[in-house]
């Protein structure tokens, strides 16, 4: 009998769906990682090194101390009655665990909580926020969600009607956008960061692409920015955020703003503004623009990816149409509570005069300043090989190098078909182990190719890294030169 689930009778919006961190070059690695353990030595290498993913703690960066005492005491509350307590865990830890258990029902951590999340976590994101951007922020604002992504993707449910709905979305963008967009049916309307200006986004750029798709009968609804942006790592001017503030107040757009890079800044001539804070430095109200604000627990200095926590704070919509977004957020009744603590805590850590402060600034500081250095060791080492060229990663967690291959090349990876930098990260994976992901999987003007590489393998580990590649990439271009 003929399987009665097949792929021609699948959802076709779920065939047309794409999402390249983790797609046929992550696949190929992973089977590889499988015969390394099968039979060790069987390859020029012997590690998998996975680069393709903002995913720190697989790669050995080590939790926040206090956050994970906070949430060892909140799940298991029964530790807080032991004498023994006091010295194992920071006076701090503690008295913030109860407090966090206060604002839970029955204090039970297993319970289902509100659907936006439970009201005193909320209350002291809020509060976060207000402390972050010196502008109030509400409660009722927040959902708390399972990481950054179902946040966008309810957004995604909750604008698009059909494919003659649109989303402005940056080129490159990570595809969380542009997979969200495929599934729900709408139409993803680009528009090219400049590449030539350190990915610099262009208010005549967004107006031309703006007007071509209505010319095309295409309903634009909201313009997605990425700040820091993935996978380019740009930090934007704050002049440039007023301008699209404004771009989006004028053209009656929803600005969708991921900001979970927002803790992850490595220059010091940028500074991350929250466009919240941008909307109301503009004297921009409730009733001026629709503004969806994401945050996540998976990146910045604590990279709990796992943990599934992250927020989005929602202004400027009416009653009724806030009232169909709790509905969405209802049908999964709750975020998972680790997550949920896990989001306040990100909002409120320690502050000075705090029993854990000084070891909690040590711990950030200590991953930030390495990202940091990882950053500039990779951007440099890109910049320093023959045919690539490397915007510096201002912020974020990845270089996005362009890799100007040589027509030889082009005509191969043709041959073998695939696309030119997905040809060039397989050989690279083949050949030394490092896992990035092909442009082709974010977007790029068309003619240009890249990789996307992460920042992320221990720091000691760099330099192999980069002999490594830069052995390959040697012998590639020689192979291919014309
Ligand atoms: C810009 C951006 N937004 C949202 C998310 C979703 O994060 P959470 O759902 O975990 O909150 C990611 C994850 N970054 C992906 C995952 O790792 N590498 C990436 O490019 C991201 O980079």
């Amino acid at each position: 009998m003929a399987a009665s689930v097949a792929v021609e009778n699948l959802n076709p919006k779920v065939l047309k769906c794409e999402y390249a961190v983790r797609g046929e070059i992550v696949i190929h690695a992973q089977r590889m990682q499988q015969q390394l353990q099968n039979q060790p030595g069987s390859l020029p290498f012997d590690e998998i090194l996975y680069c393709n993913i903002g995913n720190p703690q697989s790669l050995g960066q080590q939790p926040v101390t206090f956050f994970r005492e906070v949430l060892a005491l909140c799940d298991h509350p029964c530790l807080l009655e032991k004498e023994e307590i006091k010295s194992l865990f920071s006076a701090d830890a503690i008295s913030r665990a109860k407090q966090i258990l206060a604002t839970i029902p029955a204090r039970a951590t297993g319970a289902y909580s509100h659907s936006q999340g439970i009201k005193g976590l909320r209350d002291a994101i809020a509060a976060g926020i207000a402390s972050r951007d010196g502008f109030p922020a509400n409660a009722d604002d927040i959902f708390i969600t399972d990481g950054a992504s179902p946040g966008v993707h309810l957004m995604m449910q909750l604008l698009i009607r059909n494919e003659k709905d649109g989303i402005l979305c940056p080129i490159p963008q990570y595809p969380l956008y542009s997979a969200s967009i495929a599934l729900h049916g709408g139409t993803l309307v680009p528009y090219y960061l400049d590449e030539k200006t350190g990915w610099g986004l262009e208010i005549s750029d967004l107006k031309k692409q703006l007007e071509d798709a209505r010319s095309k009968g295409i309903d634009v609804r909201a313009l997605v920015v990425i700040n820091p942006g993935n996978p380019t790592g740009q930090v934007l001017a704050e002049d440039n955020q007023c301008d699209i503030v404004k771009f989006c107040k004028n053209e009656g757009l929803v600005l969708l703003a991921d900001e979970v890079y927002q803790e992850n800044i490595y220059v010091d001539n940028k500074k991350f503004n929250s466009f919240k804070k941008i909307a109301r430095s503009l004297g921009y109200g409730e009733d001026d623009l629709p503004l969806v604000s994401f945050q996540s627990v998976s990146k910045g200095y604590y990279g709990e990816c796992g943990k599934r926590g992250g927020y989005m704070e929602i202004t400027g919509f009416s009653a009724p149409v806030r009232e169909q977004i709790y509905k969405i957020a209802s049908v999964n009744l709750c975020s998972n509570i680790t997550g949920q603590i896990l989001a306040s805590l990100v909002m409120n850590p320690p502050k000075v005069g705090d029993e854990s402060f000084a070891s909690y600034k040590a711990e950030k500081d200590g991953i930030l300043e390495s990202l940091a250095r990882r950053a500039k060791a990779l951007e440099d080492a890109f910049n320093n090989l023959e045919g690539i060229t490397c915007n510096k990663a201002e912020g974020a967690m990845y270089l996005f190098p362009q890799i100007h291959l040589p027509q030889k090349a082009i005509e191969a990876a043709k041959a073998a078909k695939k696309a030119p930098d997905a040809f060039y990260a397989l050989r690279l994976l083949e050949s030394t182990g490092i896992v990035v992901v092909p442009g082709s999987g974010f977007g790029q003007v068309p003619g240009t190719w890249h990789i996307r590489c992460t920042i992320l393998p221990q720091e000691e580990k760099i330099p192999a890294v980069i002999t490594r590649f830069k052995a390959f990439h040697e012998a590639f271009m020689a192979e291919y030169r014309g």
